[in-house]
């Protein structure tokens, strides 16, 4: 089976900001993949490359098994994308924006189906120009999965949702990961990468610094840090047993260890040691000043 998504070396330039710089990584079938990183460090042109919308200066790009700078018709119908635009049809109505995106594909999910998993029943035969902004989203959702895509690119879909939206969204894309849908997503929340990915990819100055587990990047199951007082000073021990190392340090101290902390580093800490200050890219004009 083709790995849906092989990257090796990819370059982007824009004047004389590198936008991405040697950036690598694969994505699995049936992965769902979050791709953090702080602003300008290159996600959305490393996501537009790949969807074939911008071409890179070098490296080597298959999505589906093809080059998406040369893809056609066919392979396009097998993606599915979720951009941070918003519709702009505003006097059509949900349901009818959905009902004439699917009858551009083969074999598209069932309109109604769509509407009801996105949340958007009560809102199926309003026009778009009346909907709140979490509603519109819902829309672009819609319109993104419509198609029963085998690969689903998400740029920060969950952006002004409420809570409960967001939680309704997950559900989805959940259900769309069981059913083997790959899926790559951009976001700035490192709830939501943490709640929906297998593994998580973080970008900084156009490169992957780092991609694995949101349990090998940080979150709940990875290591813990003991820290204790004794001779005088602080001892600390990092161990993915922690509960061992306790029972052995009461059992040293013969009892209650002085000063016992236990703490676990988090995805967010992980993020922000890793992206570090100075990492995003400049933006262009920044740069050429
Ligand atoms: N069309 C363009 N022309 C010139 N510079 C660009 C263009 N698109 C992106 N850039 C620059 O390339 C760098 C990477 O931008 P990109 O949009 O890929 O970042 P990002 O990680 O998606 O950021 P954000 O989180 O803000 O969406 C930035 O410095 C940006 O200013």
């Amino acid at each position: 089976m083709t790995t849906p998504i092989q990257v090796t070396d990819l370059h982007k330039s824009y004047g004389t900001v590198a936008a991405v710089d040697g950036l690598g990584f694969e994505v699995a079938q049936g992965e769902t993949v979050a791709i953090l990183g702080p602003n300008g460090a290159g996600k959305t042109t490393t996501v537009e490359i790949l969807e074939g919308f911008r071409r890179a200066d070098s490296g080597e790009v298959r999505v589906l098994g093809v080059d998406p700078a040369t893809a056609d018709r066919a392979w396009r119908d097998r993606i599915g994308i979720v951009s941070q635009s918003c519709t702009g049809l505003d006097l059509l109505t949900p349901r009818e924006i959905i009902a004439s995106t699917a009858l551009a594909y083969r074999n598209p999910l069932d309109v109604d189906h769509v509407i009801e998993v996105t949340g958007l029943a009560t809102k199926a035969n309003a026009r778009i120009r009346g909907l709140s902004g979490g509603q519109r989203r819902r829309v672009d959702i819609a319109l993104g999965i419509v198609g029963r895509s085998e690969l689903l690119f998400l740029d920060e879909p969950t952006t002004g949702f409420d809570p409960q939206a967001r939680r309704d969204f997950w559900s989805l894309i959940r259900a769309l990961g069981e059913d083997g849908t790959t899926i790559v997503l951009t976001t700035h929340y490192l709830d939501e990468a943490e709640a929906l990915a297998s593994r998580v990819g973080i970008i900084a100055a156009g490169r992957m610094v780092a991609l694995g587990t949101p349990s090998e990047l940080g979150g709940s199951g990875r290591t813990s840090t003991l820290a204790w007082d004794e001779g005088g000073r602080r001892a600390t021990l990092h161990t993915d047993r922690p509960t061992a190392e306790i029972a052995r340090l009461a059992s040293r101290f013969g009892g209650e260890v002085p000063g016992l902390t236990v703490s676990r580093r988090s995805l967010e800490e992980t993020y922000l040691a890793l992206i570090g200050p100075q990492s995003a890219v400049g933006n262009a004009d920044e740069v050429a000043a």
